[in-house]
């Protein structure tokens, strides 16, 4: 269980993060939404400690989150893997060499100077390659392939580091409907076959209603909702993206009852 409790983040006077309390039970699939600005990649750069509260404290079981340094932190960071909108592959590295990276965590430094990678780690990696249907892509430079492509890519990275959770931040922002969707199975798989916690921003309510198990949606810094998909009407979303409402709910699908919206997800 991964648990938040008052995390705050000011950036000079302004709080990006303000007072978030959240508890997260391993296997949730997590979708973090609201408008620009609303404060969701603080929020997991916080998780990960790319950035540093100002207040507040992150615990992961018996782990002090918030307080670890040294080794322990990158021992956390080894657990929390991240992708990010721009895929962060190293263009110029075959498609192979940039999931083995993921394992770096889990070799010795001897092989991650040389990249003398065992039989095993390649093994791992091209069968993570495999499960998103990149595996054919393996020898090719990652800065060859599409957007889509290269998202999976790095699922792929992140999968072999064997993180217990993937904060995924905006993954899909810059991607087609078709890559969309192969981004957002590919999460799915993550966390429904993996069992990997999935914390995942993102700007499509329809998307985030669709794929995810609970919805934490964020204004000005501060959790405004949390619950799941089919409790955030309409209403609630307008609130939540004020003027940018027409671009993230369909207004030409009906919305169904409560009643039938729940049965749906029964
Ligand atoms: N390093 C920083 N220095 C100063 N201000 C920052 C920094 N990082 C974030 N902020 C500010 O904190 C607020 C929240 O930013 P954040 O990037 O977390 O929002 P977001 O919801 O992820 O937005 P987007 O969807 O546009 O990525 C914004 O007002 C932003 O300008």
């Amino acid at each position: 269980m991964l648990v938040i409790e008052g995390l705050t983040r000011r950036f000079g006077t302004k709080a990006a993060v303000d007072d978030v309390s959240l508890e997260i039970p391993a296997g949730s699939f997590v979708g973090v939404i609201g408008r620009s600005g609303a404060g969701k990649s603080t929020l997991l750069r916080l998780i990960n400690r790319l950035n540093d509260p100002t207040a507040g404290r992150i615990r992961f079981g018996d782990r002090d989150v918030t307080a670890l340094n040294g080794a322990a932190l990158r021992a956390w960071r080894a657990d929390c893997a991240m992708i990010f909108q721009q895929f962060n592959l190293v263009g110029r590295l075959d498609v192979l060499t940039n999931v083995l990276l993921g394992r770096l965590n889990k070799v010795s430094t001897g092989t991650s100077v040389l990249r003398l990678w065992s039989a095993d780690d390649r093994a791992i990696a091209l069968s993570a390659l495999d499960s998103f249907d990149m595996g054919s892509f393996a020898h090719q430079r990652a800065e060859s392939l599409s957007g889509g492509q290269q998202q999976r890519v790095a699922i792929a990275r992140a999968l072999v580091q064997e993180p217990k959770i993937l904060l995924a931040d905006e993954p899909i922002a810059s991607l087609d409907p078709r890559n969309t969707k192969l981004v957002m199975d590919a999460l799915q798989r993550i966390n429904k076959e993996f069992g990997i916690t999935v914390l995942c921003n993102l700007h499509s309510l329809d998307l985030a209603r669709a794929y995810c198990d609970r919805l934490v949606g964020m204004a000005a810094g501060k959790v405004v909702f949390d619950g799941r998909g089919f409790d955030l009407t309409d209403d609630v979303a307008r609130r939540l993206y004020g003027l940018e409402a027409g671009d993230v709910v369909d207004e030409t699908v009906p919305v169904a009852p409560k009643a039938e919206r729940e049965k749906a997800f029964a």
